[in-house]
C-alpha cells in the first residue's frame, strides 16, 4: 500500500483537534552503541549540516561516526538520571502539563501529544497516534523559541515528510517562533528575577545560545536576529544597562566559523577583564539537556573558574515551570483558535440527523 491509511477507521470517529510539541532528540541510552545511530540520523540531516552530499558522506561515516559517539556518550553518563535523558524527562514534564491544561480547557476534543525531531519517540509515530485517534487539525509547536533552519525548518521537514506517505493529511498550523511572545520574555525574566532573589546579582547576565555556523547567518537565517532580540526584550524587562548583560553562542561543532561571540572564550577571557561573578542563562533551550547541564553547568564553570573566575551560576531553563506552561498553553490556545472540534462534530452530526429525515 502506497499510502497509509487509518486503521479500523470508523466514519462516525468524531472529529478532534491535535496538538503536537516536538523537541531536538536524544539517544536512548548513554552508551556508544545508541550514540551511534542517534547521531547518525542527527548529522545526516542536510538542514543540520549544509554540506555537499558526497563529501559529507566520507567525513561522516569515515571520521565522525567513529570518534563522537564514545565522546558523546561519556558526556550523556554524566547528566543521565535514573529516569534517563533530562530532555526527555523534561519533554514528557511539559507534555503532560499541556495535556492537562488543554483537557480542562477542551475537554477530549483536544488531543495533546510529543515527539522528538532525531531518536524516539518520532514524528511519524506521533502523528500516527494523532491520526488513529481522529485529529484532523493539528497544531505543531517546536519548541525553538528562535527560528532556526536546523531545528525549526528540519522539524516542518519530518511533517511534510511524514505527509507523503500518508492518505488523509490533516490541516496543519505550524509555530515557526516565539522569540519575542511578551509571556515568554517575562517567565525569563521572573526565572532571573526569582534566582536573584535568593542569590543576589552578579557582575553579568550571561545568556548563552546554541550556535550555527556563520554561514547560515549570512544565507539568509534569522536565527542570529532573534537570539539577540530576545536578549534585548530580556535586558529591557530586567532593567539591565548595556554593560550589566552578554550575548554568546555555545556548542560549537567542526572547524568552520560559528556566530560568535563564543561562551566558552568569553568565560575564559571575562576575569582578566575584572569580570569575576557571572549568571548564565540559555534562553533557546525551551528544556535543560547535555548542552546546559554539561557544557554551561560543568564545562564554562571549569574554564571561567580557571580563567580567575569567583562566582559561576547557571539559571536553569524555563523547563516546566508554571510560567511556561502558561505560556505556551495561551500559544497553543492562540493556535487552536477558529478550530472547534465540537462545532464541527455537531454540524455534521446535524447534516447525518438531516440526510436521515430526507430518506
Ligand atoms: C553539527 C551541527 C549542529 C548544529 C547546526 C546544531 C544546531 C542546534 N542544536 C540545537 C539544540 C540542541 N543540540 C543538542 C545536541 C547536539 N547538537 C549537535 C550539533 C549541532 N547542533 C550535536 C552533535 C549534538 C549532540 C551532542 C554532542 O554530541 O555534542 C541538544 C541536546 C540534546 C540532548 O540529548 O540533550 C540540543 C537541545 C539548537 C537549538 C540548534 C540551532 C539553533
Ligand atoms: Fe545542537
Ligand atoms: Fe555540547
Amino acid at each position: 500500500m502506497k499510502y497509509k491509511g487509518t486503521e479500523n477507521f470508523s466514519h462516525n470517529q468524531p472529529d478532534k483537534l491535535g496538538v503536537l510539541i516536538t523537541n531536538l532528540g536524544t539517544p536512548d541510552s548513554p552508551t556508544s552503541s545508541a550514540l551511534r545511530p542517534y547521531l547518525k540520523q542527527f548529522l545526516s540531516d542536510p538542514r543540520v549540516v549544509e554540506v555537499p552530499r558526497f563529501i559529507w558522506w566520507f567525513i561522516l561515516n569515515g571520521v565522525i561516526l567513529n570518534i563522537r559517539p564514545s565522546r558523546s556518550a561519556k558526556a550523556y553518563a554524566s547528566v543521565w538520571t535514573e529516569e534517563g535523558s533530562p530532555l526527555l524527562t523534561i519533554t514528557k514534564a511539559q507534555h503532560s502539563a499541556l495535556a492537562k491544561r488543554c483537557e480542562a480547557e477542551y475537554g477530549d476534543d483536544v488531543i495533546v501529544d510529543f515527539a522528538m525531531r532525531y531518536g524516539n519517540p518520532s514524528i511519524d509515530e506521533a502523528i500516527d497516534r494523532l491520526m488513529a485517534k481522529g485529529a484532523r487539525k493539528v497544531v505543531v509547536l517546536p519548541l525553538y523559541p528562535q527560528y532556526c533552519a536546523s531545528t525549526t525548518a528540519s522539524t516542518f521537514d519530518a511533517i511534510a515528510r511524514d505527509f507523503t506517505s500518508r492518505r488523509w493529511i490533516p490541516e496543519l498550523r505550524f509555530i515557526t517562533q516565539y522569540h519575542d511572545n511578551p509571556a515568554y520574555i517575562e517567565a525569563l525574566a521572573e526565572k532571573v528575577r526569582a534566582h536573584w532573589d535568593k542569590h543576589g546579582r552578579a557582575d553579568k547576565l550571561l545568556m548563552s545560545y546554541h550556535g550555527i555556523p556563520k554561514r547560515y547567518l549570512l544565507n539568509g537565517d534569522p536565527y542570529h536576529c532573534q537570539c539577540y532580540k530576545t536578549s534585548r526584550l530580556l535586558a529591557e524587562a530586567l532593567s539591565l544597562n548595556d554593560d550589566d548583560y552578554m550575548t554568546t553562542f555555545q556548542s560549537r561543532f567542526g572547524r568552520e566559523e560559528w556566530l560568535q561571540p563564543y561562551t566558552d572564550e568569553t568565560m575564559k577571557a571575562l576575569p582578566a577583564n575584572g569580570v569575576t561573578a557571572v549568571q548564565v542563562i540559555c534562553p533557546g533551550f525551551s528544556a535543560d539537556c547535555l548542552e546546559t547541564i554539561e557544557e554551561i553547568g560543568e564545562e564554562n564553570r571549569e574554564y571561567f573558574m580557571h580563567a580567575g573566575g569567583k562566582r559561576y551560576e547557571y539559571i536553569e531553563a524555563l523547563n516546566s515551570d508554571k510560567n511556561h506552561i502558561d505560556m505556551l498553553f495561551s500559544l497553543i490556545k492562540q493556535n487552536l483558535y477558529g478550530w472547534s472540534a465540537t462545532q464541527e462534530n455537531t454540524e455534521r452530526a446535524e447534516r447525518a440527523r438531516q440526510l436521515g429525515a430526507k430518506q
